[in-house]
């Protein structure tokens, strides 16, 4: 048996809780400051207001004030923030994690450079003071988290720089329903599952156009199926840009499938969609987690200082080009269906 601590009691550190109690490990779950309800209700009755799963009975509970004496003699850490906790997780946690236990990271997201290149959490929390000598590892793939604890059949990637820590974790996750592949292609993996947001975004504008012609609950798989192969296409770019390994896009376009069906970001694509304002959409979904919106706007800021420099052009990236245009600069929804067209003589 482990002790595993988790930090940030969001929807997908608490969903893989699951595999890690079943597998007989002891199981410490911290909130963040954000997440005080969310504790006090799992103490109630293990009941997650947020996943709307019961927890297994026997986990224990703990409130952020409560983080060093979860951490005590824990085997492993698992980092649940969003990419909006990223910085609150650098500063409060790292600095507190033993330097001989690993890390592993959930949270999906680049932070793009002067340069135009993109940084993964993994190598930005290893570049801050609390981070060096940690070993940082990270989760990539496609699994919503409600599905996971529903114990549906997920298949995922941890990466990481070394192979040993990898089957180590490995073995703390893995059951007959959550497969783990190992990958130190950290920078493959990272950027796969991270942009599949920004196109998730995209894919699902086609949900909303449908409805908006048609109806509520109005579908057309053409449409939708048009922009997924388009954003398919602008990911494999993207990840040829950042050296990632392209098998790395089996995880990438699994998990643009998973979040265009299940995921929130589905959400706010149907809703701008159908003809909402950037903001009268963000205004409906107050509240709820939107990583597209940071992850879209980052990488467009990245592909056009390439551009800017010379290296790649923008016009190559023309679904994610009219995403920014519509959450940065206000425009409406006008899929730029021609520039799709390829020829390919061969
Ligand atoms: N949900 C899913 O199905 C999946 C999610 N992921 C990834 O896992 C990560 C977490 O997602 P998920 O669990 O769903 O998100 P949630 O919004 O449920 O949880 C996010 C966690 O981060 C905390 N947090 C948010 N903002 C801050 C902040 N400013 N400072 C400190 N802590 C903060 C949250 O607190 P609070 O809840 O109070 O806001 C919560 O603990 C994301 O990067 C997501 O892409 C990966 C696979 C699947
Ligand atoms: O990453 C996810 C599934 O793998 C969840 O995506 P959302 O953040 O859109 O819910």
């Amino acid at each position: 048996m482990s002790i595993i601590t988790f930090i940030g009691a969001g929807q997908m550190a608490s969903a893989l809780t699951f595999p890690a109690f079943e597998n007989g490990h002891e199981v410490r779950l911290v909130g963040t400051p954000l997440d005080r309800d969310v504790i006090d209700g799992l103490r109630k009755d293990n009941f997650h207001i947020n996943l709307k799963r019961t927890l297994h009975e026997g986990i224990k509970y703990y409130q952020v004030e409560e983080m060093e004496e979860a951490i005590k003699g824990a085997d492993a850490i698992l980092g649940g923030v969003s990419s909006f906790g990223v910085d609150w997780f650098a500063e409060e946690v790292l600095p507190k994690i033993p330097r001989n236990i690993p890390l592993l990271s959930v949270t999906k997201g680049m932070i793009d450079q002067e340069d135009g290149s993109m940084m993964t959490y993994p190598e930005f929390w290893e570049q801050t003071e609390g981070g060096k000598g940690l070993s940082i590892n990270a989760i990539g793939g496609p699994c919503t988290s409600y599905e996971l604890a529903d114990k549906d059949n997920s298949c995922v990637a941890f990466c990481g720089r070394n192979m040993e820590t990898l089957h180590y974790l490995k073995s703390l996750f893995t059951t007959d329903y959550y497969h783990i592949s190992c990958s130190t292609d950290v920078v493959g993996v990272e950027c796969a599952v991270a942009l599949k947001n920004a196109y998730a975004l995209g894919v699902s504008l086609a949900v909303g156009l449908a409805e908006k012609k048609e109806g509520i609950g109005a579908v057309h798989y053409n449409s939708q199926a048009a922009l997924f192969g388009q954003g398919v296409r602008e990911m494999r770019k993207l990840l040829a840009i950042v050296g990632g390994n392209d098998d790395n896009i089996v995880y990438g376009a699994g998990d643009l499938y998973v979040t265009v069906f299940g995921g929130r970001t589905r959400k706010i694509g149907t809703l701008l969609g159908r003809g909402l304002s950037f903001d009268q959409a963000m205004e409906e979904l107050k509240g709820v987690t939107l990583e597209s919106i940071v992850i879209a706007t980052r990488t467009a800021r990245a592909v056009k200082r390439l551009d800017a420099l010379g290296k790649y052009k923008k016009e190559e990236f023309p679904l994610l080009m009219h995403v920014d245009e519509i959450i940065n600069q206000g425009k409406p929804v006008n899929i730029p269906w021609k520039s799709f067209e390829v020829e390919y003589d061969g």
